[in-house]
């Protein structure tokens, strides 16, 4: 009864795309490629769609023009995410920052975080952290480069961001030596994974749980633990550093203080404590784009791998070597980039966060490889209260799935959508991009958005002009996998790109 009783009233409803007896539109989340998957039924049957799996409702929101309506109109009605797939989980349950209702919790959480490391006066005071770390990735990629050793991009990119955050979040890098920072990065990995069995979960979990079935509920658990452990640890470290002596706030310290403040807006506990630090470890999301934005573009790679299977010279090494210099080097992207930066950076010393304003290019690149290839391609949020949008009704407590990677790529917002064009960030269209701001939706919008873009903005201008400042990179491979794939709900590439750097600039002044 529960999976098959038919939905309420259906008259108002926006259009809904043929159906499967039963499952209705399930099929279509089993599809490799979700994001795509429902960017095609978007563009056959409408940018407005209400999907059902079971009986569960959905409506699917693809295009500009009605994500600007639901943001600007319904911001409030929309700023909860739904039911989390599990309560007993401490990531994947109500405590989590990310799964909380829109409330009490979540704005005092939001007002702490932002104050205290997300926020433009934290990000300033953070700054310095970040520009050691940026040296040691550089003094990392510069000592495998002189090794002659294949770096896999993807795992550099994650120490980088996982060491500064980890340094702004507790106080100190995740130690190498004993283990702890594979640990985590492994557990990040992991959830990451997870992601799509926890929409499911999601999407399911009332009508399972009246049948009794605990739907991934296991997995999620395990990992739950697992974290679980690793930030007790961190907690206990900082309890005993409270009782000790008190030298600089970092946000856990912050956190403790509130958990411990009797007249505090909200009364946190430790579980709140350790719920928000999973959903800032799990900022996975620079790996794929770096690649991309160094190589530039699919067409790049293909026009390279017809260069090698047409075997312009007997020694692959040659080949290689001489082609990616001269893709690397002269693909006109990379050069403009290169001409912006040797002119505000220069050569004596290596890129910082404060040249990144001097660096439009580099900031469109950044942002043209989001559009492009957006980390988090779908996201989803719970109607409070029932409302008219896009000319239709749509019921209380359903979710609605904004599918950011059809909206970014709409040939009615966007020119040439599936052109690689950083130039269309740049001067004097900025009042277009202004105007329809909602068509841009790589970090989400309303008070639900991101708030972790302006740091991601910094992470990935500064490692992406580091790298092409100071490397030229070659491929290893004769064949390049492009496919890309959804791990869990995260856009990524199938194969991940090894490569070797080169050295442009051999060495800087070390400043820390
Ligand atoms: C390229 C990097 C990033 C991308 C593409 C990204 C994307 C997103 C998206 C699409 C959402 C959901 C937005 C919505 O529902 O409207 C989100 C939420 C969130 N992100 Fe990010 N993000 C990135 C980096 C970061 C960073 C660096 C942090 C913090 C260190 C962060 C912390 C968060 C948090 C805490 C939320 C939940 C906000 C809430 O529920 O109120 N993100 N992100």
């Amino acid at each position: 009864f529960t999976f098959f009783k038919k939905p309420k009233d259906s008259s108002d409803l926006p259009p809904s795309p043929p159906s499967m007896p039963i499952i209705g539109h399930l099929h279509l989340l089993l599809s490799s490629l979700i994001h795509k998957s429902f960017q095609k039924i978007s563009s056959n049957y409408g940018p407005l769609l209400h999907l059902r799996i079971f009986n569960v409702p959905r409506v699917l929101v693809s295009s500009a023009s009605v994500a600007n309506e639901i943001f600007k109109s319904h911001d409030v009605n929309i700023s909860s995410r739904g039911l989390p797939p599990i309560d007993e989980s401490l990531f994947f349950g109500s405590s989590g920052f990310f799964s909380a209702p829109h409330g009490d919790y979540w704005k005092f959480m939001k007002k702490l975080v932002v104050a205290n490391v997300l926020g433009p006066q934290a990000i300033e005071r953070s700054r310095t952290i970040r520009a050691e770390e940026l040296e040691r990735f550089y003094f990392d990629l510069l000592e495998k480069a002189m090794k002659k050793e294949t770096v896999e991009i993807r795992r550099e990119a994650m120490k980088f961001t996982n060491n500064s955050t980890c340094k702004m979040i507790i106080g100190r890098r995740c130690g190498e030596e004993n283990g702890e920072g594979e640990r985590v990065r492994g557990l990040i990995t992991e959830s990451i994974a997870l992601t799509k069995k926890v929409l499911f979960a999601t999407l399911l979990r009332k009508p399972l749980e009246k049948l009794g079935i605990p739907l991934f509920k296991k997995e999620m658990m395990d990992i739950s633990s697992r974290y679980n452990e690793v930030l007790e640890s961190f907690l206990v470290e900082h309890e005993t550093k409270l009782e000790k002596h008190h030298q600089g706030k970092d946000l856990m310290d912050v956190l403790l203080e509130a958990k411990e403040d009797e007249n505090a807006e909200y009364k946190i506990t430790r579980d709140h404590i350790k719920s928000l630090f999973f959903k800032f470890k799990n900022i996975y999301y620079l790996n794929f784009l770096i690649i991309i934005y160094i190589y530039k573009t699919k067409e790049t790679f293909e026009n390279l791998q017809e260069l090698f299977l047409g075997g312009i010279d007997t020694s692959k090494q040659t080949i290689q070597w001489t082609l990616m210099a001269r893709i690397i080097n002269n693909p006109k992207v990379i050069e403009r980039l290169r001409e912006e930066m040797d002119s505000v950076v220069g050569k004596s010393r290596l890129i910082q966060e404060t040249d990144l304003p001097n660096l439009p290019y580099l900031q469109a690149i950044v942002k043209e490889g989001l559009r492009m290839y957006p980390p988090v391609p779908l996201f989803g949020r719970r109607l409070q209260e029932g409302c008219k949008m896009g000319g239709f009704y749509v019921a209380e407590k359903t979710t609605l799935v904004v599918n950011g990677y059809a909206i970014m790529r709409d040939p009615n917002y966007w020119e040439y959508p599936d052109e690689f064009k950083p130039e269309r960030f740049l001067g004097d269209q900025g009042d277009e991009i202004r105007e329809q701001v909602l068509k841009y939706l790589s970090f989400g919008s309303g008070r639900r958005g991101c708030p972790g873009s302006n740091l991601a903005y910094i992470f990935l201008g500064t490692a992406i002009g580091m790298m092409i400042q100071c490397f030229d990179w070659r491929i290893e491979e004769v064949k390049v996998n492009l496919e890309e794939t959804l791990s869990g709900m995260v856009l990524t590439m199938a194969h991940p790109l090894k490569c070797i750097p080169v050295p442009r600039i051999c060495s800087f002044p070390v400043h820390h």
